[in-house]
């Protein structure tokens, strides 16, 4: 794996020399006052916090939301409060990769295909993509990641709508209310012909136990039916509080009398109903899916339905939306078929429209991802107790990596925590993610935030490695200190070196301010504002043995060529080094 270069500074006149300290970008816009969930929000009454692209602390100059999908009118208004919002619908894929450049967020629903091609056509600005709904199998998250481009999606306002559109299948489907209203339009009374089945008594399972799942569950109950489900992930005692038995996949399948899908489209449940799962079910099931069309073999459903193995099927989606006007699925006689209404309810689409618009706002705001995809979501009480660690963490990333001398590739960093903090009670991520970006964004040109600091460090073959030194002493504190190692390489001030060889730097908060408190084995104590000068001294010249000692010296502004000149001619500096913060 390559390792991430000689670190020279890319472009020193863009870094803050100001005097005072500065927020990492990343976190002078999290404080402020954050958005409010609805009460009946399942995180009503909670705020969370995440680090993101921020791409705009103020909002002066307002960010710009792409909404490629049509989004329900309060949702809009919102979002117009904060952004500027530009609502093109139907787009081309060509058109979207033109646009996305000049967007800060996307909002879509499940009919925009946000694939890789979008996000490196967006260059760089795209910092948040917002799926007002639940299913996120249209976004490509890994490219997403890469491009350090948060993902939020809208998990529950539309859960009760796509529930109430699964029982309203299965109600149509087992009286062929479809079909029957055709046949009526078509000037026909055939009342034997349509001659339904009922389900009371009957056994329904329900596959993926999720959000939907169980609202299906709950509601088939009320109707008198037996419900059973098979989801490998839900907690079973969730599932005994609705009266519902979970059972496994083969199961399910062998005893249903109705099967209705509410798992999520993943590599796993890709075409799980296919010639092989439709053998092993009872002749005549009927099935709802409300889920992805692509969980189906729709070919292999063709052949069950017409072999007689599955009685009648009521779709929502599919593999293909729209699908084909000739698709033998869709017309075939005993398939009621609606255009992925599941979320189409008017109370449903405000909801959704609310919930991705504060979504959206707070993450471009750097504030706030209770419904993050494709980062940890960290609880604000939790950032507001560990912000001054985050800004230390970062700033003796950025300390570290500039002592490396020219030509050593940076690729193992050691980080220590010392903490009385129990693991359980001590989340590094958000650190870790800060000493990432702290050591690569000198020395890059990659935007490093805590979606894609891991994966950026990966990519980079930066290897970092995490312990904890557990201290005895009140837990009250998070942290005691931060130590920084960068192993396998030379410093350009070889004071920076540890005993064991490699470039350490150490820091601790006091009265909130972060401090670098060692410097390879020297002890120094210097707050981490504004930038520093490391100088290497003979502590009394003249004495023997010359005692040698690190003095770190906080600046303002960066000193001249001539200041730094001076410096080195000064007889008891034996090195020194300028490091910018
Ligand atoms: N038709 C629509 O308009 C509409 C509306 C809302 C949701 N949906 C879709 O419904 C599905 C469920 O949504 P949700 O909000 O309930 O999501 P959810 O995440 O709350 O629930 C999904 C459940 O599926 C389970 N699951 C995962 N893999 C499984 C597997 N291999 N077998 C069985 N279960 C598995 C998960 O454990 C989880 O409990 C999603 O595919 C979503 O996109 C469709
Ligand atoms: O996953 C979802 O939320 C539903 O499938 C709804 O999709 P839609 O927003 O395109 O209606």
């Amino acid at each position: 794996m390559a390792s991430i270069g000689t670190p020279t500074l890319k472009n020193p006149s863009s870094l803050s020399l100001s005097s005072k300290p500065r927020l990492p970008s990343v976190l002078s816009a999290a404080f402020p006052n954050s958005l409010h969930f609805p009460r009946s929000h399942p995180l009503g009454g909670r705020r969370f916090l995440i680090i993101t692209a921020s791409a705009a602390s103020s909002f002066s100059n307002k960010p710009t939301v792409l909404v490629a999908e049509k989004l329900g009118e309060a949702g809009l208004e919102l979002l117009k409060e904060f952004t500027n919002v530009d609502c093109s619908y139907n787009l081309s894929p060509e058109e979207l990769c033109t646009k996305i450049s000049l967007c800060d967020a996307l909002i879509v629903r499940s009919g925009t295909k946000v694939n890789r091609e979008v996000f490196e056509a967006s260059g760089g600005r795209l910092k948040v993509v917002g799926r007002a709904g639940v299913g996120i199998d249209n976004v490509d998250l890994s490219a997403a990641t890469e491009h350090g481009c948060l993902v939020v999606n809208a998990p529950t306002a539309n859960t009760v709508a796509a529930a109430e559109h699964g029982i309203a299948l299965l109600a149509a489907m087992a009286r062929n209310v479809a079909q029957a209203d055709a046949s009526v339009k078509a000037g026909k009374w055939q009342r034997n012909k349509y001659v339904g089945v009922s389900l009371v008594g009957k056994t329904l399972a329900v596959m993926g136990f999720g959000k939907v799942g169980s609202e299906v569950a709950r509601r088939a109950k009320g109707l008198g039916m037996h419900v059973i489900a098979h989801d490998p992930y839900a907690p079973a005692d969730r599932a005994r509080a609705i009266g519902v038995e979970l059972v496994s996949f083969d199961e399910a399948l062998a005893t249903a009398d109705f099967i209705s899908l509410h798992m999520p489209l993943t590599p796993a449940t890709n075409k799980m109903l296919n010639d092989e799962t439709f053998a092993k079910m009872k002749k005549g099931v009927r099935i709802v899916n409300v889920a992805r069309g692509g969980v189906i073999d729709e070919e292999a459903l063709v052949r069950a339905l017409d072999d007689g193995i599955v009685a009648q099927a009521a779709l929502d989606v599919f593999s293909q939306e729209p699908p084909k006007p000739d698709s033998k699925l869709v017309q075939h006689e005993r398939v009621t078929v609606t255009p992925h209404l599941g979320a189409s309810t008017m109370e449903a689409q405000e909801g959704v429209a609310i919930e991705i618009a504060e979504a959206v706002v707070g993450a471009l705001k750097g504030e706030l991802a209770a419904t993050a995809v494709n980062a940890p979501m960290v609880p604000a009480e939790v950032l507001t107790e560990l912000k001054p660690y985050v800004e230390l963490a970062e700033k003796l990333g950025r300390l570290a990596v500039q002592l490396v001398a020219g030509g050593s590739g940076v690729k193992t960093v050691k980080v220590s925590y010392a903490t009385s903090r129990a693991p359980d009670d001590f989340d590094t991520r958000l650190l870790r993610a800060m000493i990432t970006k702290g050591i690569i964004e000198p020395i890059s040109s990659v935007f490093v935030n805590l979606v894609n600091a891991d994966f950026t460090a990966k990519q980079r073959g930066l290897r970092i490695t995490e312990e904890r030194v557990h201290l005895d002493g009140s837990p009250e504190s998070p942290l005691e200190s931060i130590q920084v190692q960068i192993a396998n390489v030379e410093s350009k001030f070889a004071s920076a070196m540890s005993e064991s060889g490699e470039i350490r730097v150490e820091g601790r908060v006091k009265d909130g301010v972060p401090h670098l408190t060692k410097v390879g084995s020297f002890e120094v104590d210097v707050s981490l504002e504004g930038s520093i000068i490391l100088c290497r001294q003979v502590d009394q010249p003249g004495l023997l043995p010359r005692k040698h000692a690190v003095m770190a010296i906080g600046v303002d502004d960066q000193p001249s060529m001539e200041s730094l000149k001076r410096i080195g001619e000064v007889p008891a500096i034996e090195e020194f080094v300028f490091l910018k913060l």
